[in-house]
């Protein structure tokens, strides 16, 4: 507050960020609880008698105050990190200082707005005006959102403050959902196209209709976006946001010329908790398209700096980036495993649906010799860890007689395997995948019900396995069919070739390498 004091005799005002989040144990979420309680406290305490404009608001990170802040846990979130932001706000209404919920990853989105929700509609927040949450521009999914934070607005009767970003997680979310094996992205994949829908969002805030329900926080240190939000401005019931450390001049211009007021997040910690946040400064401040990096390039002339974001978007071939392929793309040499993403629910519950349709299944396991089930052999329940009413099916275990026909048959198959080529081998290998993925839904079930998996770690399971077959396929057509010359201890070049072990008997145990020992033994060699 006191290193603020020079900014706020300017007419700044401040949004305090107490640094940490993703708190990984109960005793972490208590530490940063405390510390927005102590800052509420602080900041609604605190008297400035030079200060000039708004009186400073605290912004916080859910997934700082509870160590399960995940889309599996949303009954947690529901009751008990609903208790804990529900306390802060009565702390920070009984002292007027307003509160921001700071938005994270995109998977998180529905799971924050439930909690949103259900917090405005508390008694606590009635009336107040003082509870709000941050909007990313670059998601695809920033005006919808928007359009509903309207009609919440105005059904509860409160005024919500919204502030409005591009979007802070840009580059993570990229990338998990490339490692996830997504079906697309959630986030726009050109800068432009941020840029747009950035100004679509502020249109859309600015508008009549939303005049009175939101109350808009417009925070970018782009010029563009600033100048372009003044002049779509026919009101000045809104204000502008800049991070501490950034903007300077910009803002210095907008506060003394637009008489709008202007608030800097600051971050306030320790330098340990300081990295994921100037991680992600860094990240985007480096990137050759970031607004301020652009600025300071001698070589970036000006009429590219103000070029609307339109025109560079419309002048693109597609709109979306192709240097970014999609989750599936990412290998040039065999497609990504696919998951579906069962943090979201329009994946989720049709996948939820699909999984749960096996679960009055009965699966029944036996020895399998040239395509051939033999039953007839004793057999044993196969009953769920975690649930032992739950009869997941039967397995009848092979005797020494099967295995003997096993090895003769695998003996013979063998004569005419090994002359096979290593891309008809290869092939089929691919084909294993492929099914395996085809039925991704009933494999989970069972994963789920024979393992006691969780839903994320057994679609992960055959996830791995689908990647084993695509990858060693590869590898099979790479190393198994060309001869190469390998130079001897001689010196000479003598030609050398692959060729089949012949049988390998792979004892694999427990469930969870099932696949790991198919993929990796006959089909190749
Ligand atoms: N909390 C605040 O008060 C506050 C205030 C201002 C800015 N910010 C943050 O500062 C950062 C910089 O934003 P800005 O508006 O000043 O600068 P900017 O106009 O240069 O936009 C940069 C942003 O564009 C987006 N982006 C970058 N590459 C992209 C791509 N290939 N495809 C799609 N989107 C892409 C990202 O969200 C990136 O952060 C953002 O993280 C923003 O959220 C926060
Ligand atoms: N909440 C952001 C701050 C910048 C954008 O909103 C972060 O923690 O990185």
């Amino acid at each position: 507050m006191k290193r603020g004091s020079d900014y706020r005799k300017k007419g700044y005002t401040y949004s305090f960020d107490m640094l940490g989040e993703a708190a990984l144990t109960a005793k972490d979420a208590q530490k940063y609880f405390n510390d927005y309680m102590s800052a509420i406290e602080f900041t609604g305490n605190f008297q400035d008698p030079k200060a000039k404009g708004p009186r400073p608001s605290i912004s916080i990170k859910l997934s700082a105050l509870h160590p399960r802040y995940e889309v599996g846990q949303e009954h947690r979130v529901m009751t008990e990190l609903y208790d804990r932001v529900l306390t802060l706000i009565q702390k920070a209404r009984s002292l007027n200082v307003a509160i921001t919920v700071d938005a994270e990853e995109m998977d998180r989105l529905e799971m924050s707005l439930h909690l949103f929700e259900k917090l405005i509609r508390s008694e606590a927040c009635q009336g107040w005006g003082g509870f709000g949450l941050v909007v990313q521009a670059y998601s695809k999914r920033a005006l919808p959102v928007l359009a509903w934070l309207n009609a919440l607005a105005r059904e509860v009767g409160n005024i919500i403050p919204v502030r409005l970003v591009k979007g802070a997680y840009w580059d993570s979310e990229i990338k998990l959902c490339q490692q996830r094996g997504l079906s697309g992205y959630p986030v726009y994949t050109r800068k432009e196209a941020t840029d747009v829908s950035y100004l679509a969002c502020a249109r859309f805030l600015l508008s009549e209709s939303v005049r009175g329900n939101i109350w808009p926080q417009f925070a970018s240190h782009n010029a563009h976006t600033v100048a372009s939000i003044l002049t779509l401005a026919s009101h000045r019931d809104f204000e502008f946001q800049r991070l501490h450390g950034m903007g300077d001049a910009l803002y210095d211009r907008v506060l003394t010329q637009s008489g709008v007021t202007v608030r800097i997040y600051a971050p306030v910690g320790s330098h340990k908790d300081l990295l994921p946040y100037l991680v992600r400064r860094l990240l985007e401040n480096g990137a050759n398209s970031s607004f301020v990096h652009r600025l300071v390039d001698a070589r970036c002339p000006i009429s590219e700096l103000v070029q609307h974001p339109w025109t560079t978007l419309n002048s693109r071939q597609t709109l979306h980036n192709p240097n970014i392929p999609l989750p599936s793309a990412i290998f040039h040499d065999r497609k990504n495993s696919f998951s579906p993403n069962i943090e979201i629910e329009s994946e989720w519950l049709p996948f939820r649906d699909s999984v749960q349709s096996f679960f009055t299944k009965r699966w029944s396991a036996q020895a399998l010799i040239n395509g051939q089930p033999h039953s007839g052999l004793p057999s044993h329940a196969v009953i769920a860890p975690h649930n032992h009413s739950i009869q997941v099916g039967e397995v009848s275990f092979a005797n020494a007689e099967l295995v003997a026909l096993a090895i003769t048959a695998a003996q013979e198959g063998y004569e005419t395997w090994k002359t096979t080529s290593a891309h008809t081998r290869a092939d089929a290998l691919r084909r294993l995948g492929d099914l395996l993925e085809e039925n991704l839904a009933e494999l989970v079930a069972l994963c789920h019900l024979e393992a006691g998996k969780t839903i994320q770690d057994a679609i992960d399971e055959v996830r791995e396995a689908v990647d084993f077959c695509r990858y060693y396929a590869n590898e099979a057509e790479r190393i198994s069919d060309a001869p190469m010359m390998l130079k001897d201890i001689d010196g000479h070049a003598r030609p050398w070739q692959r060729q089949g072990r012949g049988i390998i008997v792979c004892i694999s145990l427990g469930t969870s390498r099932w696949q790991f020992s198919w993929v990796k033994s006959p089909p190749l060699w």
